[in-house]
């Protein structure tokens, strides 16, 4: 019997072709360690839009709802819009209706895959963004007030989220300092020279910083920060950030260790979670065969380390821990593939990974 129900929301573009890669990883180390994981595909989405008048039904929803996780691909299509111009973006109404307020998008360069920086310290980037994922100025989603001669969007923080988010980010950098055996460290990345709402949030760090006297905590300017990300990236540890910000620097991080394909996520709630790469659809290459399935595949073990931590379920923890050595021994073994200049496409990904899991 299943004892772990998983929502799999595939989405659009090469969203299915990434799942089903990392539903075979999945299968394989749950037979391995009897995780008891159960999948269940739903339908939702830009075409979904298209072709039923939803993206994400009520239905669906309340499915997916009840799920111990969700497993997403990506979702969106640049042809499919609303009236206003705006993308169909259910993946944002998961987050705000779940109350997913932490999104946690890690950045490892890993053993083997050409990175962008010539200095011999990129093989050591490794930090956490961890983007506010329910407010800040994506609170404004289909509130913008826009007229001929005039165009309003509201950025929002409520003390709450960003209590729990401060929480999250000095909790984080503690479980990271004791695993990498090192000094964790919380830089809080805003825009307090210009903006009230800024200066608070800093303020607002503060408090919670007493709380965890082992972290060290400092703020920077996220403009300074997008320069620093590429000078020295290797310095950061946890960069927490509002939701617009973390949306851009996240981008920009994954081009540090060899694009989108690499980059996984969590959108982490109290109770609920979803779990996809930080990239989108990538129409460019859909349907070719040639996305890179990592940043779904290192998602999905980031979804078994969560359920871990919340049963306490060491097999799961292993697991997790199996995925990730598997991605890293596949490319020091030599996998490369399109997106960093190599021939392999999701197939010969999928089964590097695979032939890798020890
Ligand atoms: N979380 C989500 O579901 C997201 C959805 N979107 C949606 O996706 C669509 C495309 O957006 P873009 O701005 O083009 O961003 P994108 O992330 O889909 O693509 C940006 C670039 O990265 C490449 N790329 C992305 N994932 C890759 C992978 N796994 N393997 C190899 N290369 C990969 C693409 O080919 C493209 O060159 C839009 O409709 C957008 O709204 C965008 C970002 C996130
Ligand atoms: C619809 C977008 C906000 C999705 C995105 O860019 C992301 O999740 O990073
Ligand atoms: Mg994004």
């Amino acid at each position: 019997m299943n004892s772990y129900d998983i929502a799999v929301l595939a989405g659009d573009g090469i969203g299915p072709e990434v799942v089903e890669a990392t539903l075979a990883v999945l299968r394989k180390v749950d037979a391995r360690h009897s995780l008891g994981l159960g999948f269940t595909e739903l339908r939702a989405g830009a075409f979904a839009y298209r072709d039923t008048g939803t993206d994400l039904s009520d239905e669906v929803f309340d499915r997916a709802r009840k799920a111990d996780a969700i497993l997403l691909g990506a979702m969106g299509w640049p042809g499919i819009r609303h009236a206003d111009g705006t993308e169909l973006a259910p993946q944002i109404t998961l987050r705000q209706r779940l109350d997913l307020f932490g999104g946690v998008r890690p950045i490892r360069a890993i053993p083997g895959v050409p990175l962008p920086l010539v200095d011999p310290r990129a093989a050591k980037i490794d930090f956490v963004i961890l983007r506010e994922s329910t407010e800040g100025l994506f609170f404004s989603k289909d509130k913008g007030v826009v007229t001929r001669d005039q165009a309003e969007e509201t950025l929002r923080m409520t003390r709450g989220t960003s209590l729990r988010l401060a929480r999250m980010a000095f909790d984080l950098a503690g479980q990271r300092a004791r695993r990498l055996g090192r000094s964790g460290r919380v830089t809080l990345v805003d825009k307090a020279n210009v903006f009230r709402a800024f200066a608070w949030l800093r303020q607002i760090f503060q408090e919670v910083a007493v709380d965890y006297p082992e972290v060290r905590h400092d703020a920077a300017y996220v403009d300074a920060m997008a320069l620093d990300l590429i000078r020295r990236p290797w310095d950061f540890d946890l960069l927490p950030t509002e939701n617009m910000f973390g949306d851009i620097l996240s981008d920009l991080a994954a081009g540090l260790i060899g694009g989108m394909g690499f980059a996984p996520s969590a959108d982490l709630g109290e109770g609920h979670a979803v779990f996809q790469p930080s990239h989108g659809t990538a129409p460019d290459i859909a349907g070719k065969g040639k996305a890179n399935p990592t940043a779904t595949i290192l998602s999905a073990a980031m979804m078994l380390e969560w359920l871990a931590m919340r049963d306490a379920g060491d097999a799961m923890a292993e697991a997790a821990q199996e995925i990730r050595a598997a991605v890293d021994a596949a490319f020091s073994e030599g996998l490369r593939t399109a997106d960093i200049g190599g021939t392999s496409g999701t197939a010969e990904a999928t089964r590097a990974v695979l032939s890798a899991l020890r």
